[in-house]
């Protein structure tokens, strides 16, 4: 699926979080958006995936304007999105977490659930635990497969290694690549090493503007790192 964006402003009262954010994301190719804490990373996330209102702007899927439209109408048109925090139901089981993200789609199925534990089989080990009784590790794990489960064509993923083991950042990193290609991936992330290996190309934000832009060839720490946190 392709993303285009073009013009986006946001407005949190009086105070502007996004000025003319323009930036398009081909089929199959997976953009980093970089930039330092407070740049207007998620906020511009929230916007594409229809949980804040624009000001201003455009943004289509394909060439079809969804500037307007709804969150569930995006994660039909095949929008999934992980935000900050993961979301996942505390109170229900890894398995049922799962099957309730698949079911949204219309296929609520044990195979469904066997293809997440294909790619993160930890899920597996505790598909009858609490989501809210795994680690943050686990978490993220559970909050990209009912991401996937729901077969986007657009994957949305505000920071998925914060706070989260090296391990597990490898496992998600090879998870990532394995599936591109196959669907476009919009990634915020604070971790250039992570972002190089998985990003086609990049975007930093600062103060709500696109201050750089290249492809992944040119993602160095000499050239990002002053808009980097760390
Ligand atoms: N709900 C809100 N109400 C008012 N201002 C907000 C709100 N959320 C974010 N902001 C402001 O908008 C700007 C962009 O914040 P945003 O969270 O998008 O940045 P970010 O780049 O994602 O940073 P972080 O990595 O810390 O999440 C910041 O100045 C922030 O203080």
């Amino acid at each position: 699926m392709k993303l285009t964006v073009a013009g986006l402003d946001q407005h949190y009262g009086s105070a502007q979080a996004l000025r003319g954010i323009s930036f398009e994301v081909e089929p199959g190719q997976c953009l980093a958006v970089l930039g330092r804490n407070g740049a207007g990373k998620s906020t511009l996330l929230k916007c594409l995936a229809g949980v804040l209102p624009v000001t201003r702007g455009r943004i289509a899927l394909d060439g079809v304007d969804v500037t307007r439209a709804a969150n569930h109408r995006r994660s039909l048109a095949g929008v999934a999105y992980v935000p900050q925090g993961r979301e996942i139901f505390a109170e229900l089981t890894v398995r049922e977490n799962v099957l309730v993200a698949a079911r949204a789609h219309g296929q609520p199925t044990q195979a469904a659930f066997d293809e997440m534990v294909a790619l993160f089989p930890v899920l597996g080990e505790m598909a009858e635990r609490r989501g809210g009784a795994l680690s943050g590790g686990q978490q993220q794990q559970l909050a990209l497969a009912r991401a996937l489960v729901t077969k986007p064509k657009l994957l949305i993923l505000d920071e998925p290694t914060e706070g989260i083991q090296p391990s597990i950042v490898q496992l998600i990193e090879d998870v990532l690549k394995r599936l591109k290609g196959a669907l476009s991936i919009l990634l915020v992330e604070q971790y250039l090493d992570f972002a190089a290996a998985v990003a086609d190309g990049f975007v930093v934000l600062s103060r709500g503007q696109v201050v750089d832009e290249g492809p992944q060839s040119a993602m160095s720490r000499e050239r990002l790192s002053r808009f980097m946190s760390v």
